[in-house]
């Protein structure tokens, strides 16, 4: 089969194995904390100098004006968030940025390549514990080359169901999210987890660590790479209402399989959430 963005994967994978080595670097000193959309969505220099690391090599390397950049640290000041057809690379340069304030040991480097809206790979590097999760489409899934894929538990009552509660904390959108969460709790399932990081979470589906991962609230910077490595590794992903799987809603369910994703869409309670790109952009 070609492999036209042959090229492309094999340097993000090097960039994103580069922006971890100053991620591990900059958490040994002191991590100068800001805020974003809220008190508790935080933002670090690193966060930013990261992405300017690898928005820098990438236009280094293929070029000023031949791809576009979807960046979280980017959008959030105020850069459009908008996928064309044109090669675009969707970057979150921290993910699990909490964690990485807090020292909790799950922090990612999340890059992913779209070309005609069309989600081409995805290089997740799990930079505390080393792991480089990568994926082309048509080609597989692997952890440090290792092929990885999803659980075939079908059963959900041995199943270990992964979320995480967002940055808003409006009383509405939390009983929502903790109602889900009990639902689910109470199937019962083995268990319900969250690493506290969106890119992570989709890589613990395509391994097998668990059995799917949804979220309303998440950002397609957070999901594009995650998500060509579940699909990869033989899982699915969905809408939270059973819907087909849209990069730019900020919502979805990724799964080892139809009939446990299914399951837990029928306790999800959906609440609305502003599309990426449907973000006020800059004048
Ligand atoms: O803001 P980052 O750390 O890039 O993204 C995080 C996670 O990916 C997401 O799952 C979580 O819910 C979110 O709060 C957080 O922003
Ligand atoms: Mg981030």
């Amino acid at each position: 089969m070609e492999d036209p963005w042959k090229r492309e994967f094999e340097f993000a994978v090097e960039v994103a194995r580069k922006a971890g080595a100053e991620i591990r670097k900059a958490g040994e000193s002191e991590i100068r904390v800001m805020t974003k959309s809220c008190t508790v969505d935080l933002v670090t220099k690193t966060d930013e100098r990261v992405e300017k690391i690898i928005i820098g090599s990438l236009k280094e390397e293929f070029g000023e004006g031949t791809h576009c950049f979807i960046g979280e640290e980017s959008v959030a000041k105020g850069e459009a968030c908008v996928l064309t057809d044109k090669p675009t690379w969707i970057i979150d340069p921290v993910d699990g940025t909490t964690n990485f304030v807090h020292g909790f040991p799950f922090v990612a480097v999340s890059i992913g390549f779209a070309v005609n809206k069309e989600l081409e790979f995805g290089v997740v590097y799990s930079c505390l514990e080393d792991k480089m999760y990568k994926a082309q489409k048509g080609k597989g899934a692997f952890c440090n080359d290792e092929p990885i894929q999803v659980s075939d538990v079908q059963d959900i009552k041995k199943s270990i169901i992964i979320s995480e509660h967002g940055v808003d904390r409006s009383p509405e959108k939390v009983t929502k999210i903790f109602s889900t969460m009990q639902k689910i709790l109470c199937i019962p399932v083995h268990g319900l987890r969250g690493s506290g990081t969106a890119a992570t979470n989709m890589c613990l589906v395509a391994c097998g660590a668990v059995e799917a991962f949804f979220e309303i609230g998440i950002h397609c910077w957070d999901i594009a790479a995650g998500a060509v490595i579940v699909k990869e590794a033989g899982g699915l992903l969905l809408d939270v209402n059973g819907g087909p799987f849209d990069l730019m809603s900020r919502r979805m369910v990724s799964a080892n399989s139809d009939t446990i994703a299914q399951r837990i869409i029928k306790e999800i309670e959906i609440f609305p959430v502003v599309r990426d790109d449907a973000l006020v952009q800059k004048k």
